[in-house]
């Protein structure tokens, strides 16, 4: 792992937290929904395929939003969600696995973790049927890569560079998500996805994560070959509190519709 001294400091606090988060008892045995099934089944409807998230709220929010997790989760399923992100993690994001697998009951498809996952013990917590691995965290990213198989889990591995895409694709992962915020100082660069793109083999799903906030945002991570969004912010809407999430999520999965307004 690199050091944690290139790190903003609410990064390096997530990251004490997440050491010191005991795992599960037992090891997760999961039958999980398919994402890339998923994912054709939106394309073939004509929806950009988004993978909407349920943060409460984050070190980047500027507020936090106390909604029923599953009402969100539906809502953003209504507004043509492929799949769903859940924060698990607690200390600084308001999440709780406990949310997760409420979601997981409501809702049919895919339900992605998102959390700070550093061991095997890590992944023992929750059923889901994908979770995060984030390349830059972890030690021996092809043990976990195997241990999630194992278990059932689809692993989704976060590279920010080049360098670490290569990491993920020695590590044999085949989702793949390019974390446009960097976690050094937290900002959101687009070209980051733009810049890494065009190194993943055809084979991969490949995932745009964060800062994509509008309808020109999403075609222009299609358009450098996204097979997939992951979107939190602008659907959740911290500062707004009672914004409507099915309608920002219906905007960015419409996106390449014709009759979008296309701002
Ligand atoms: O809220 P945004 O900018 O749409 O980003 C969503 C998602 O990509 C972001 O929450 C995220 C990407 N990688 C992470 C790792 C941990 C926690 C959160 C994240």
């Amino acid at each position: 792992m690199n050091s944690d001294t290139e790190l903003a400091p609410a990064v390096r606090s997530i990251l004490e937290a997440a050491r010191e988060r005991s795992g599960g008892e037992g090891v997760v045995d999961v039958d999980a929904r398919s994402l890339p099934d998923a994912l054709a089944a939106a394309e073939a409807d004509g929806r950009v395929p988004v993978i909407a998230e349920v943060k409460p709220t984050s070190p980047t929010a500027d507020g936090a939003r106390e909604d029923d997790p599953v009402e969100l989760a539906e809502a953003m399923v209504a507004g043509g969600a492929a799949a769903i992100s859940v924060l698990t993690e607690p200390t600084h994001f308001g999440g709780s696995p406990e949310a997760l697998t409420r979601i997981r009951e409501a809702v049919d498809v895919p339900v992605l973790r998102k959390d700070f996952v550093l061991d095997e013990a890590g992944m023992d917590v929750v059923e889901a049927d994908l979770f995060l691995l984030i390349t830059r965290f972890v030690d021996d990213l092809e043990a976990l890569v195997t241990a999630a198989r194992e278990r059932g889990f689809q692993p989704l591995v976060e590279v920010h560079d080049r360098v670490e895409l290569e990491t993920a694709l020695e590590a044999g992962a085949d989702i793949i998500g390019v974390n446009n915020r960097d976690l050094g100082r937290l900002e959101v660069d687009l070209e980051t996805f733009e810049s890494v793109a065009p190194e993943v083999p055809d084979d991969v799903t490949l995932i745009a994560e964060s800062g994509v906030s509008s309808p020109a945002d999403v075609r222009r991570m299609r358009a450098a070959g996204a097979d997939a969004l992951l979107v939190g912010s602008a659907i959740m809407d911290h500062g707004a509190g009672d914004s409507d999430v099915t309608e920002n999520t219906r905007r960015l999965t419409r996106a390449e519709s014709a009759e979008t307004d296309q701002t």
